[in-house]
C-alpha cells in the first residue's frame, strides 16, 4: 500500500475526555477511507487530528504520532497553515459565503494574496469542474453563492477547498444535509477526486461507507475496532462489534 497518512499509537483527549485511544491506522494515497461508527465515537476528532484542528479545542492533549508522507505533522517547526492547506476540510453544513460564486471559490486564494486575474480564473474553473458544478454555474459566476441549492452549495464548498490545491480532502458527513440526488452526485465525484487526492470521509450512513470506501475503519468509543480494505468490514467483519453495528443491532 502506498501510504499517505499514518496514525501511530495516537491518543487524543480534550481535558479528561479521551476522544481517540491508541489509533494505529494507514491511509492509502489516492483512495477513499471511510471512517464510521456511532455518535461520539471519535470520527470528527480523527479528521481534525489530520490537519491539527483538534488542537483548537480547550485542554487538547495528544500522544503518539501522525505522519504525512512519512513526516510527523507534529515535528518542531511544522508549518500549520501549510498543513491546513494540504489537508482541506468540508463540513456537513454547506458553506456559501454572501458573495459571488466566483468569489466563493477564489476566496482562499485571494486571502493568500493572489491577485492575478488569469490565475484566479483558471483556479476557479479547475475547482468548479472538479466539483462537477462548472456546467451549472459557468454562465452566472457573478451571481450570489447564496442562490444555489443546498447540494450545489456543498459542491461550491468542495470547490472552495479544491481551489487551494490540497493533497487531502477531509469530508465530515458532507452529504448529511442533502437530498439523495445531490448525495449521489457527491459520491460519484469522489471516484474522480481520488485520482488526485487522498480522501477521508465520515459517511452519513453505513451504506454510504460501503459504497464509497476503498477502505473502511469502524470506530467505537474512541477505539478503531476494525480496519479493512474494500467491503470486507461490511461483508465479512472479523470483530463481533463491527458485525453488530453494520447489521443494525446497535447504533
Ligand atoms: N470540545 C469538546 N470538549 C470535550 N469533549 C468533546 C469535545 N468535542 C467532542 N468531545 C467528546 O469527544 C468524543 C468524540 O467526539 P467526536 O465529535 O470526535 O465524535 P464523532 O464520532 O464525530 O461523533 P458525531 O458522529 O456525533 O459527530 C465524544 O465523547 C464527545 O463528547
Amino acid at each position: 500500500m502506498d501510504i499517505k497518512i499514518e496514525f501511530d499509537h495516537y491518543t487524543l483527549a480534550y481535558g479528561s475526555d479521551v476522544v481517540l485511544n491508541d489509533i494505529t491506522l494507514p491511509i492509502a494515497r489516492n483512495a477513499v477511507l471511510a471512517v464510521f461508527g456511532p455518535a461520539g465515537s471519535g470520527k470528527s476528532g480523527f479528521l481534525r487530528s489530520i490537519n491539527r484542528m483538534a488542537e483548537l479545542e480547550a485542554n487538547e492533549r495528544h500522544t503518539g504520532d501522525v505522519r504525512m508522507d512519512g513526516k510527523s505533522i507534529f515535528a518542531p517547526g511544522a508549518n500549520l497553515a501549510d498543513l491546513r492547506r494540504r489537508a482541506a476540510m468540508v463540513f456537513a453544513q454547506p458553506v456559501a459565503l454572501p458573495m459571488s460564486i466566483y468569489d466563493n471559490v477564489s476566496y482562499g486564494l485571494r486571502l493568500a494574496g493572489q491577485r492575478d486575474r488569469r490565475t484566479l480564473d483558471a483556479a476557479v474553473e479547475r475547482a468548479l469542474r472538479a466539483s462537477t458544478l462548472w456546467d451549472e454555474v459557468k454562465d452566472r459566476l457573478d451571481s450570489s453563492g447564496l442562490n444555489l441549492s443546498g447540494g450545489q452549495q456543498q459542491r461550491l464548498s468542495i470547490a472552495r477547498a479544491l481551489a487551494l490545491e490540497p493533497e487531502i480532502l477531509l469530508l465530515d458527513a458532507p452529504t448529511a444535509a442533502l437530498d439523495p440526488i445531490s448525495t449521489a452526485k457527491i459520491e460519484d465525484m469522489l471516484i474522480d477526486l481520488k485520482e488526485r487526492y487522498t480522501v477521508v470521509i465520515v459517511p452519513h450512513s453505513i451504506q454510504q461507507a460501503a459504497r464509497v470506501g476503498d477502505a473502511a475503519a469502524f470506530f467505537l468509543n474512541g477505539v478503531c475496532v476494525e480496519y479493512g480494505l474494500g467491503n470486507q468490514l461490511f461483508v465479512s467483519p472479523h470483530d463481533k462489534r463491527t458485525e453488530e453495528y453494520v447489521t443494525g443491532r446497535f447504533g
